[in-house]
C-alpha cells in the first residue's frame, strides 16, 4: 500500500464515523495544487545534476498552506500528496489558522558540499516561489532540511518579492526564526507521551521508552523526556541502533553523536538494529524517523503499551488494526507531532508583528495547545468509541469541512 493510499484509508475510516457524503470526501481529498520541477545545476566538480523538486498544496479552507520540506532519496509524489494532507488534518487539529501543504526533492543530502545543496535549494526557490508566500503556502524543515535551509529559502524568495521573513518558518533565532522551534516538534511528542501515560494511570519517570530516530524530532524528544524522569532504553539512527537496561546517558549521546555522526558505538550500550529496537520491551515506543517503519510483519513483536507517533506515517493500517486488537495506544501523528507546526505558526505571527517572544512564552503556549488538543481527541475517542487516531481525523475533517461548507465554493 502506498503512503497515500494509507493517509486515504485513515481518512476514510474517519469519514465513515462522520457520514461524510462521497463528493465532500472527493473535495476534502482531492489537492488544490501539485506542483513538480526540474532542479538542473553544474555540482562542484563540473558535472550537470537532475533533480525532481515536489510542492504539493492540499487544502486552504482554513488559511494559508502550510509544511515542511524534505530531502530524502525516497520523495515522490505520492509521499508529499500524503504528507501534504495529514498536514491539513494536522493544523486544524491543533487549530492554527492553516491549511495543508507539502514539499521535497528527491535527493540523499549526504551526498553533497554545503554549496551544492545552498544551490539545489536556490534553484527549487526559483522554481516555486510564485506559488509560495505568507499568504499563501509556508514552507518549514522536515528531513533532511534544517534552519540554514529556511534562511536560504527565505533569501532567495526575498530576492523576487522583497523582505518577508514570514515566508517559511524553522529559520535561525539569528535571522528571524524563533526561539523554540527547534525543540517544538520533540517537546510537543513528550507533552503529549506523558499526558497518555497519565491516562494509562502511568507516571513518565521511570517510563521505559525507545525511540527510533535521533534526528531533530527524535533527540529533541529523548532530551526532554529524559528531562521528565523517562528512562530511555534504546534509541537508533539510520546506521543502526543502541540499548541499555538502565537507561542511556542522553546528554552524553548527544554529544557522542554530534561527535561521530551516529549513535552507535556508545559506552555501556550493545549495538541493536532498527527491527530489533521496534520490537524492546519498553512502555513506549516512538518512532520518530521514516514513514510506513511499523507494518503488518512487524506489528505483532511490539511489546510497547504505547506507541507516540513522532514521524509521519510511520504505522501502516495493517499495524495499526493490529495494535487495536493487541490494546496497545497509539497516539497518531496529526496530534504527536504538531508542536512543530505549533511553534511554526507562533514563528510566523512574530515575525508578522516584528515582535519577538520570550522562550517560555513559547514553551508555555505550546504546551496549553498540545495539552488541550490532547484532551479534545481523548474525549471524541471516549464518546464515539474509537482509536484516537480515528478521533483526531474526526476533528480535524469537522474542522476543515465546516470551514469549506462556510466560504462556499
Ligand atoms: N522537523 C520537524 O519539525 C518535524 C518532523 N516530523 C517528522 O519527524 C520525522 C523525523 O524528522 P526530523 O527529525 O526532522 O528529521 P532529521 O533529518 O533531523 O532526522 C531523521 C532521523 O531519522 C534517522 N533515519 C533515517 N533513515 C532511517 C532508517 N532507515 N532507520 C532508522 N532511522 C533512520 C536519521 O538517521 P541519520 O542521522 O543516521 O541520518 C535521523 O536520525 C519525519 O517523519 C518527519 O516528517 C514531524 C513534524 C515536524
Ligand atoms: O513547521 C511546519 O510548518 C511543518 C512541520 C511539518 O512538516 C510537519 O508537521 O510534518
Amino acid at each position: 500500500m502506498s503512503s497515500n493510499e494509507s493517509a486515504q484509508r485513515y481518512f476514510n475510516q474517519a469519514a465513515d464515523i462522520m457520514g461524510l457524503s462521497q463528493n465532500m470526501r472527493t473535495l476534502l481529498s482531492t489537492p488544490l495544487r501539485e506542483v513538480k520541477v526540474q532542479i538542473a545545476l553544474e555540482m562542484d566538480d563540473g558535472q550537470i545534476a537532475t533533480f525532481i523538486g515536489f510542492r504539493i498544496q492540499h487544502d486552504s479552507a482554513r488559511g494559508p498552506m502550510k509544511g515542511g520540506l524534505r530531502y530524502h532519496p525516497e520523495v515522490d509524489a505520492d509521499e508529499v500528496l500524503a504528507l501534504a494532507s495529514l498536514m491539513t488534518w494536522k493544523t486544524a487539529v491543533v487549530n492554527i489558522p492553516y491549511g495543508g501543504a507539502k514539499g521535497g526533492i528527491a535527493i540523499d543530502p549526504s551526498k553533497y558540499s554545503q554549496r551544492e545543496i545552498e544551490r539545489i535549494t536556490r534553484k527549487f526557490v526559483d522554481e516555486i516561489h510564485d506559488v509560495i508566500g505568507p499568504d499563501k503556502d509556508i514552507p518549514a524543515p522536515d528531513m533532511g532540511t534544517n534552519s540554514q535551509t529556511m534562511a536560504w529559502i527565505m533569501n532567495q524568495y526575498e530576492k523576487y518579492h522583497g523582505f518577508n521573513p514570514a515566508c517559511v518558518t524553522g529559520k535561525p533565532v539569528e535571522l528571524h526564526g524563533a526561539d523554540g522551534r527547534e525543540e517544538a516538534t520533540g517537546r510537543g511528542v513528550a507533552v503529549v507521551t506523558q499526558a497518555a501515560l497519565e491516562r494509562m494511570k502511568r507516571s513518565v519517570t521511570g517510563a521505559t521508552l525507545a525511540i527510533q530516530g535521533f534526528g531533530n524530532v527524535g533527540s529533541y524528544a529523548a532530551r526532554i523526556l529524559h528531562e521528565m524522569g523517562a528512562k530511555i532504553v534504546a534509541v537508533s539512527d539510520q546506521h543502526g541502533g543502541i540499548y541499555n537496561d538502565n537507561g542511556i546517558d542522553i546528554p552524553a549521546l548527544l554529544k557522542h553523536a554530534s561527535q561521530t555522526g551516529s549513535v552507535k558505538e556508545f559506552q555501556d550500550c550493545k549495538n541493536i538494529s532498527n527491527a530489533e529496537l521496534l520490537a524492546a520491551n519498553v512502555d513506549v515506543l516512538i518512532p520518530a524517523a521514516l514513514g510506513g517503519v511499523l507494518t503488518k510483519e512487524n506489528a505483532k513483536d511490539v511489546r510497547a503499551k504505547l506507541i507516540v507517533e513522532a514521524a509521519n506515517n510511520p504505522t501502516t493500517p495493517d499495524a495499526d488494526a493490529v495494535f487495536e486488537k493487541n490494546n496497545i495506544l497509539v497516539v497518531p501523528d496529526i496530534l504527536a507531532n504538531a508542536g512543530g507546526v505549533t511553534v511554526s505558526y507562533f514563528e510566523w505571527v512574530q515575525n508578522r508583528q516584528h515582535f519577538k517572544w520570550e522562550l517560555s512564552e513559547v514553551r508555555k503556549r505550546l504546551e496549553k495547545i498540545m495539552t488541550e488538543s490532547f484532551d479534545r481527541v481523548w474525549k471524541i475517542s471516549g464518546e464515539k468509541n474509537v482509536p484516537l487516531r480515528t478521533a483526531a481525523y474526526v476533528l480535524g475533517i469537522g474542522r476543515v469541512g465546516r470551514a469549506t461548507v462556510l466560504a462556499g465554493i
